[in-house]
């Protein structure tokens, strides 16, 4: 999708989505790219497509694609299509190299989460648009967690009301994300674990906001079978 989109009395913002698909999917063993396997009939890239271009604030889709997937027709809802890079924060640095010189804020997803719903993008991106430089969705976590060493002792039990599982989509201000990846050059580091994580390592804030249960990561096998089962209750709801 295209063009800048007018959202209540904020003024005209272009803000353009990433979607990350040429991860490997190893552990989720299919034997093709994770975001080319199938549920509801569909590639998971094609659902996380469809909710990026139904945020009512996204105005551009920009796809990260695996070797050889470049002109699969699941990537018909994006308006670029770049290629993968060695790891995930190579794909995104690949993607924000093709953003349109007018993007203001940037979104970037996992089409692995690929049932986030538009709503997630819009509240992420109306977190920038308010003045956040990076903001990202989390939920509390559910297990107590705790830090183990090189023995398998285990040396900390962190306060989890303090923690959160983070998701996709993060969203940053474009000049933010775009002085965060070139300091993490710099730095060498090749393969952040998010895009949070290259902004707080230039010392900027990270805002969390709620996230959505349905924005779960497909990983393992069994992520197919929750993914399957929502497809199944918001078809039931409609
Ligand atoms: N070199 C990479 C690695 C990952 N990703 C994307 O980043 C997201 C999160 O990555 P992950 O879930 O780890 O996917 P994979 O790398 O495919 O999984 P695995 O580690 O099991 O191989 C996915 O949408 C994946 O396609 C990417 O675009 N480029
Ligand atoms: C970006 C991410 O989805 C936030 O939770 C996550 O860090 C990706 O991790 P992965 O190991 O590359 O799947």
């Amino acid at each position: 999708m295209t063009g800048a989109r007018r959202t209540g009395h904020d003024p005209v913002v272009n803000v353009a989505c990433i979607v990350v698909a040429a991860g490997r999917g190893e552990r989720l063993g299919e034997g093709r790219p994770k975001a080319f396997v199938e549920v509801g009939g569909r590639p998971l890239v094609w659902h996380a497509l469809r909710a990026a271009s139904g945020a009512a604030r996204v105005t551009h889709v920009v796809v990260v694609a695996p070797d050889g997937f470049e002109g699969d027709p699941a990537l018909g809802g994006a308006v670029a299509v770049v290629p993968g890079g060695a790891t995930r924060q190579h794909s995104v640095a690949n993607g924000l190299a093709a953003l349109p010189g007018d993007t203001e804020v940037v979104l970037v997803h996992d089409a692995a989460r690929c049932l986030a719903p538009s709503q997630l993008f819009d509240a992420v991106a109306a977190g920038v648009l308010a003045g956040h430089d990076a903001v990202i969705p989390g939920l509390p976590v559910v297990d107590t967690l705790k830090v183990v060493d090189g023995a398998g002792r285990v040396t900390a039990t962190p306060d989890r009301t303090e923690l959160r599982a983070v998701q996709t989509p993060q969203g940053f201000r474009r000049t933010v994300l775009e002085r965060a990846h070139a300091a993490a050059v710099e730095r060498g580091d090749t393969d952040a674990p998010d895009d949070a994580a290259l902004v707080e390592r230039i010392g900027l804030p990270v805002h969390v906001v709620a996230g959505h249960s349905d924005a779960f990561k497909v990983t393992r096998p069994q992520d197919l079978l929750l993914a399957e089962t929502v497809l199944a209750r918001r078809a039931a709801a409609v």
